[in-house]
């Protein structure tokens, strides 16, 4: 469903301290989305990821006093029920599968409500009626990317991508071209959803945006 035009009074800042995830933001989101990035340093949150993911973004567009997007990603071992882990702890469990994901959240401004943007189906019944009812502006119709962890193989210039073999491929992510990576990623899935939402909204903006930091 179309939004209302929203006029957001300056580009949308992506707030991140990692600048190989930048670096795959940029490509990905190509010149559909406006935005321009900075580093801060906002507290360590802890809870459910889309909490964290709401919270972060609350908490940088105070910050900022605009509108921002934020991403966390996660590499959950089914091993470990889910959980983020450590890889040498995975080493004694049979099973090595795993999967990646990505949350965004957009706020457009420091007293707005933030849209997460949940790379994630929900696995089961009980699972997707716990988000249905308390969150009501999750956008969710992406699977989040499964594969299975391997020893390391690729370049080690950004965090788990050599130990990651995604489920239909014989090399790691970090084996991959980037441009093949950012076609199947957890992050690409996640920001086709901030993609549809902007295109859906049409959001427009006070100033002339700038892709610069
Ligand atoms: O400032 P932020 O954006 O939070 O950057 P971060 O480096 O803390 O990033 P995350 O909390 O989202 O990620 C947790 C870890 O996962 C790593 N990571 C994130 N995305 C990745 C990807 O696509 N491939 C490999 N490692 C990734 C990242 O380097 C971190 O060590
Ligand atoms: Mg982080």
């Amino acid at each position: 469903m179309a939004a209302a035009r929203v006029v957001l009074p300056q580009p949308v800042t992506f707030v991140t301290g990692n600048a190989k995830k930048l670096e795959e933001v940029r490509a990905i989101l190509g010149q559909s989305v406006p935005f321009r990035s900075i580093k801060l340093d906002l507290p360590e949150l802890q809870g459910e990821p889309e909490d964290i993911s709401k919270e972060k973004a609350r908490l940088a567009a105070k910050e900022v006093n605009g509108p921002v997007l934020v991403e966390d990603t996660c590499l959950c071992f089914n091993a470990l029920e889910g959980l983020p882990g450590l890889n040498n702890l995975l080493m004694a469990y049979e099973d090595k599968s795993a999967y990646a994901l990505c949350v965004f959240s957009l706020t457009i401004g420091p007293n707005e409500e933030p849209i997460t943007f949940l790379g994630k189906t929900p696995r089961h019944e009980e699972e997707f009626a716990y988000i249905n009812s308390r969150f009501d502006d999750i956008l969710r119709s992406w699977k989040e990317v499964k594969g299975k962890i391997v020893s390391p193989r690729g370049p080690n210039d950004f965090g788990w991508d050599p130990i990651f073999e995604p489920d239909g491929y014989d090399q790691t992510y970090a084996e991959m071209h980037k441009e093949e990576k950012n076609k199947i990623s957890h992050r690409y899935k996640a920001l086709a959803l901030v993609k549809s939402h902007f295109a859906d909204a049409g959001y427009t903006f006070q100033t002339s945006p700038s892709n610069r930091e």
